[in-house]
């Protein structure tokens, strides 16, 4: 219920405060257009359309307000516009017959439009519901000026009037929604490409965090194990100068590479997590699975050589450092991967090209 009055919701097309704001400027709108007809109507007339306005298009209004404050009013919204809607408009067209029988009085059909513009641009009907919208209000309009006789030689006319509105209208919405859903795909893309690292294609720091935080928490719950592996390319600032940048941009493509095809679990957080240093997180293993991961990325380069005359191994290689721990032990994402850290530069430190645990 909390979450329901906080902020927009994704579900409905305006805010819930708005819609409820604008069903008061409704209200606002039939009363200002009684008091100015009650001046140039028959007194004769005058309760019935005292009727119309005060005794069913207000309490429709408000009745729509009251249902806004209920929980399944998200679920039910575009439903229950159309439905207040119809049956708004379906008054002013009995009231349109009513004066015309009784006063012989060709009251304004305009309102039929007014009432599409306010269900279909103010509260956003969608186009599905506008469509229902449109073909029961036009289909109405259409019996009124078949069945009675109220705007005689205009009838052809403004049944035309009336019809090309609603199409105008219905492709307003149609534009509308089109342009809003490709407004939503380039936001879902642009999300999705602040996650990723645009070189390597893996998650970058700060998506490596969030995952790693909430597996974290998945994972304190059946009190499994983490392992997180902080891996370096070896000379990686001699490989750029001898080689170029551009060489040295596919290396750590290719370190990418490797650590995909060697973490391949739904659960692994494979990332890069700074210029060629990579982070991954993995879940649920045990130390012998886990030094088997870290040997396996130690050999890839072993495996698959690319030259490295720069470097005392003669080929790129890199350093892995890993701490394997219970999720229950940690705290915050930092102390696990300063511990990785320690381990990954006493690897540097003890020759490079090897992987080396952290123990407590
Ligand atoms: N080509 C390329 N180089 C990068 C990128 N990001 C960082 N680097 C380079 O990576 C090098 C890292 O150098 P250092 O931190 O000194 O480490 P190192 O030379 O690998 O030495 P050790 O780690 O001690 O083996 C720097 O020269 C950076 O410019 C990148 O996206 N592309």
């Amino acid at each position: 219920m909390k979450q329901f009055f906080e902020g927009p919701d994704p579900a409905l097309p305006i805010e819930i405060n708005q819609i409820r704001i604008l069903i008061v400027v409704g209200i606002i709108l039939i009363a200002g257009f009684m008091s100015a007809d009650l001046h140039v109507i028959p007194a004769a007339i005058h309760d019935s359309y005292f009727f119309t306005r005060v005794g069913v298009q207000i309490p429709l209004c408000l009745l729509f307000l009251v249902a806004s404050f209920h929980s399944s009013f998200k679920r039910y919204y575009y439903p229950l516009v159309t439905f207040i809607m119809v049956l708004i408009a379906y008054t002013n067209m009995w009231f349109v017959d009513l004066v015309w029988h009784k006063e012989n009085i060709s009251f304004a059909y305009e309102g039929t439009v007014l009432y599409s513009f306010f269900a279909m641009f103010i509260l956003r009907l969608s186009f599905k519901y506008s469509v229902i919208y449109a073909a029961l209000v036009s289909g109405a309009f259409v019996f009124l000026v078949g069945h009675s006789e109220v705007y005689g030689d205009h009838a052809f006319l403004n049944v035309g009037f009336v019809l090309t509105s609603l199409l105008v209208c219905l492709i307003g919405v149609l534009q509308i929604e089109q342009a809003q859903k490709k407004l939503i795909a380039a936001n879902e893309r642009l999300t999705e490409l602040s996650k990723i690292d645009p070189l390597t294609e893996l998650y970058n720091r700060r998506t490596y965090k969030a995952l790693f935080n909430s597996l974290l928490s998945l994972h304190k719950r059946t009190n499994g194990s983490v392992c997180v592996f902080i891996v370096d390319l070896d000379h990686f600032k001699r490989y750029n100068d001898h080689y170029g940048h551009l060489a040295g941009d596919a290396i750590i493509q290719q370190q990418a590479k490797f650590l995909k095809q060697i973490f391949k679990r739904d659960s692994d957080v494979v990332a890069r997590y700074g210029g060629e240093e990579f982070i991954i997180a993995t879940f649920g293993n045990d130390e012998e699975y886990c030094r088997g991961l870290a040997q396996r990325i130690i050999e890839c380069w072993h495996q698959d050589p690319y030259p490295h005359v720069q470097s005392q191994f003669g080929q790129v290689t890199c350093s892995v450092g890993w701490y394997l721990t219970n999720a229950n032990n940690i705290d915050t994402e930092k102390d696990i991967v300063s511990k990785a850290d320690d381990a990954m530069y006493q690897a540097k430190r003890s020759g490079r090209n090897q992987f080396m645990q952290h123990h407590e």
